[in-house]
């Protein structure tokens, strides 16, 4: 169901491609984004062993004892309100359900201010999740570049709404997750690994250790995704359906709980693209169909649904 597309023509390690180069992946993307709204994508550049090794430096973070973790807590950080740990059964889909039943650490900034995980378990942190993140922006921009030459438009355009990722003046985020053995028969009523939402931004990078990702089909039914070594599956975020007016879709997704007796653990890189903080998204058919938003105040209203300081508003999309 979720095509697979082959991104040799644009791998990172190719200085550039021209637009006639990159016609037919365009057409490839376009169909897929429209459809069914999620990617895989093949020869990027980005290798299963550059995955591995970002897996198993932040999953050497996440093991250590939690009072390590908290000093480096989502929210202590003044100039990055989403940089940092997010601890167990914080992040809820509805008020009322209960936390998610992962771990995650938040790379959203690179202010000198901000304290790294720098215990001798998790010595190289920083240069791993530092060189990774780079790595995420110049793959996304590329995809950026090819989505807009694939609904026909000026190649910059949304690019030029990216120009800060890596900066306080953007909130793009690395974002590594780790979902902790559980025994699902004594997990809370209706608790989860990752509630079901869609993503917020303009696109999101994942790159999964095991298999446990579901999509939501335009059907309204959750299908499996599988778990390709070697792939990286993008998707579009509600941000970007809303700046292509509905012409690409974001996907509802979730992570269950493994099935009784299964005790193994999962991890997942998500690397999620957000527009400049500053830009103001306008939607590009020239149409109001959504009226215009910034890149900040866009993030911090979905934030604010997730993080519970404001009533649930609707029964629409969540994170
Ligand atoms: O862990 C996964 O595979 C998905 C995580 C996810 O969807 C998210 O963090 O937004
Ligand atoms: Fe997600």
């Amino acid at each position: 169901m979720i095509p697979v597309v082959d991104f040799s023509v644009y791998n990172l390690s190719k200085k550039d491609a021209d637009g006639k180069e990159l016609q037919s992946l365009s057409e490839e993307l376009k169909t897929a984004f429209s459809q069914v709204g999620m990617v895989f994508l093949k020869n990027t550049g980005i290798s299963q062993e550059e995955v591995e090794r970002v897996m198993e430096s932040s999953k050497r973070f996440f093991l250590q004892p939690e009072e390590l973790k908290k000093q480096l807590s989502r929210g202590s950080f003044p100039n990055s309100s989403n940089h940092g740990w997010v601890s167990m059964e914080t992040e809820r889909i509805f008020l009322a359900y209960p936390g998610d039943l992962k771990e995650a650490f938040n790379l959203t900034s690179f202010h000198p201010d901000i304290k790294w995980p720098s215990s001798d378990a998790v010595g190289d942190f920083r240069e791993i999740h530092t060189a990774f993140f780079h790595r995420c922006k110049d793959l996304s921009l590329r995809v950026l570049r090819v989505m807009a030459q694939s609904l026909s438009l000026d190649p910059d355009i949304f690019l030029s709404a990216h120009r800060f990722i890596g900066t306080d003046k953007n909130s793009t985020t690395l974002r590594t997750l780790y979902y902790p053995s559980v025994k699902s028969e004594t997990a809370k009523e209706g608790q989860v690994r990752c509630g079901e939402h869609s993503d917020y931004g303009s696109i999101t990078l994942l790159f999964q250790g095991s298999e446990g990702l579901q999509v939501c089909t335009r059907a309204g039914e959750f299908i499996s995704a599988p778990c390709i070594p070697g792939t990286v599956l993008v998707n579009i975020a509600d941000l970007m359906q809303r700046w292509t007016s509905d012409q690409l879709i974001s996907v509802r997704h979730r992570v269950l709980l493994p099935p009784v007796g299964n005790s193994s653990t999962r991890q997942s890189l998500a690397y999620f693209v957000q527009p400049d903080n500053e830009a103001l998204i306008t939607c590009c058919d020239g149409s109001n169909k959504y009226p215009p938003v910034t890149g900040a105040d866009y993030l911090e209203q979905r934030f604010s649904e997730t993080y519970g300081r404001k009533k649930w508003p609707s029964s629409d999309a969540v994170g």
